[in-house]
C-alpha cells in the first residue's frame, strides 16, 4: 500500500474550519510521522496566524466571499477566483501533494478546485449540519465529501454518493487532550473546585454575547460560581480597560481575549454558553459538556441554528435565540442549570452519546483508499 507522504490542507477564514484541518494533521504525523504538510489559507483569516504558530508551511492567496446583492463586487470575485485558482495550481505543481483536502472556507474553491484540475486526490470536510456555499461549488470536482450530520447528505444532490460520514478530528483531539485538575489556578488565577460557566461567541467573539456576558458580570461577581468570558481579540482590544480592571481583580471573573488551548481547559468548566459553530458542538458533544447555544444569525441558510437543534432535540443543549438574549436571561438559565447537578449530568450524557471520536482515523482511511 502506497504511503500518505504529502498533504496539502487548505480552508480557513474562522476557527471551526481550521482546527479540524490541524487536528487530522496532528493524528496524521501520528500514523506517518515523515509526512509533510503545506497549509494553503488566505492573509487575512485566523489561519494566518494560528497555522505558522503550530510550525506548518503556510502559503496564503488572495480570494474574498461571494457577496449576495452587489453585482460589480461579483465580477471582482470571479476574476480573483481565476487568479486565485492559478495561484493555487502553482503552488500545488511545486509541493507535489498526494492529496489535498479542505476545511471549507472561501480559499478552498481555488485550492481544490486547482487540484481536481491537476487530476490529484481530493476531499472535503463539511462541518455542518447545512452545507457551506463553497463545498456546494466543489462537490462535482472532488471526489470525496467527508461529513459529520446525516442529515447534509442531501444537500449534495447528485453528488451525494461522494458522501462519506467521518465526523469531526477536533472532536478526537480534546478527547485525547489529558485533562488538569488546576488548569483554572494556574492559568486564570481562579479557584479549582468551584463551579465554572465559559462564555464565548466563536472563534472570532460575538458583539451580542459579549455585550448580554458583560452585564451580568455585576450579578455573577456575588455568586458562588466562576465565569470566563473569552470575548475575541478585537472586541477586547475595545473594551474599556477600567472596566476589565475592575472585573478581573475580582475573585471569580476572568474577561480574556482568546483562549489558545481550549481543549485542555473545556476539560475542566462546568457548563458552556456559547454560538453554535460545528467546530465548537463537536468539541461539546465529544466531552460531554453541557451547553447553552445561542446560534449566530448571520451564516448561510442560519445553518448555527439548525446546527443547535441537533443537539436541543436530544436533550443535550439549551437553546437562546440572539433576538430574546439578554443578560437576564442569560442569568436566569445558568442559574437554573448551575445549581442542578441531575439535569446537568443528564445534558453530559447526551451530549456524548452524540459524538463521534474517530474521525480523523476514517478520514486517513479515507485518504489511504484514494491514493492507492
Ligand atoms: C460566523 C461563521 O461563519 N461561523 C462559522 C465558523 O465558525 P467559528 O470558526 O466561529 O466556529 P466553530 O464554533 O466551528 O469553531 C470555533 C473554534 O474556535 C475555538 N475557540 C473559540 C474561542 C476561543 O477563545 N478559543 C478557541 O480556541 C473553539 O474551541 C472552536 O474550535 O465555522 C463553523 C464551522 O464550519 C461554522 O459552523 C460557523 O457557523
Amino acid at each position: 500500500m502506497k504511503e500518505i507522504k504529502r498533504i496539502i490542507l487548505s480552508g480557513g477564514g474562522t476557527g471551526g474550519h481550521i482546527y479540524p484541518a490541524l487536528a487530522l494533521y496532528r493524528a496524521l504525523k501520528a500514523s506517518y510521522p515523515d509526512v509533510e504538510c503545506l497549509y494553503i489559507g488566505t492573509e487575512r483569516g485566523l489561519e494566518s496566524t494560528i497555522v505558522p504558530r503550530q510550525g506548518i508551511p503556510f502559503q496564503a492567496i488572495e480570494i474574498s466571499g461571494i457577496k449576495r446583492s452587489l453585482t460589480l463586487e461579483n465580477l471582482k470575485v470571479a476574476w480573483q477566483m481565476l487568479t486565485a485558482t492559478r495561484n493555487a495550481k502553482k503552488l500545488i505543481r511545486e509541493f507535489e501533494p498526494d492529496l489535498v483536502l479542505g476545511t471549507g472556507g472561501y480559499v478552498c474553491g481555488p485550492v481544490l478546485l486547482a487540484a481536481s484540475q491537476l487530476k490529484i486526490p481530493t476531499i472535503i470536510h463539511e462541518q455542518n449540519s447545512v452545507a457551506g456555499i463553497t463545498n456546494k461549488f466543489l462537490a462535482r470536482s472532488v471526489d470525496r465529501i467527508a461529513t459529520c450530520f446525516e442529515e447534509v447528505k442531501d444537500d449534495f444532490g447528485k453528488f451525494s454518493d461522494k458522501v462519506v460520514l467521518t465526523g469531526n478530528p477536533r472532536g478526537q483531539e480534546v478527547l485525547q487532550t489529558e485533562a488538569s485538575g488546576s488548569i483554572l489556578s494556574e492559568q486564570f488565577d481562579l479557584d479549582d473546585q468551584l463551579a465554572t460557566v465559559l462564555i464565548f461567541g466563536g472563534s472570532r467573539g460575538a458583539p451580542a454575547i459579549n455585550q448580554a456576558g458583560l452585564e451580568g458580570l455585576t450579578h455573577w461577581q456575588e455568586q458562588d460560581y466562576q465565569i470566563i468570558l473569552a470575548t475575541g481579540q478585537s472586541h477586547y482590544d475595545d473594551l474599556d480597560k477600567k472596566l476589565l480592571e475592575r472585573y478581573n481583580t475580582s475573585s471569580n471573573i476572568r474577561i480574556v481575549p482568546y483562549i489558545e488551548n481550549m481543549p485542555a481547559v473545556f476539560q475542566s468548566i462546568d457548563l458552556v454558553m456559547c454560538r453554535s459553530g460545528a467546530t465548537t458542538l463537536t468539541e461539546l458533544t465529544a466531552l460531554g459538556l453541557p451547553s447553552i447555544l445561542i446560534p449566530s444569525p448571520y451564516v448561510t441558510n442560519n445553518h448555527q441554528e439548525q446546527n443547535a437543534m441537533a443537539l436541543v432535540q436530544r436533550g443535550a443543549a439549551e437553546m437562546i435565540r440572539e433576538s430574546e438574549l439578554n443578560a437576564n436571561l442569560l442569568i436566569e438559565k445558568i442559574e437554573a442549570l448551575i445549581h442542578d447537578p441531575a439535569s446537568l449530568e443528564r445534558m453530559r450524557q447526551q451530549a456524548q452519546q452524540m459524538g463521534i471520536t474517530d474521525a480523523s482515523q476514517r478520514l486517513i482511511q479515507m485518504m489511504e483508499e484514494l491514493i492507492n
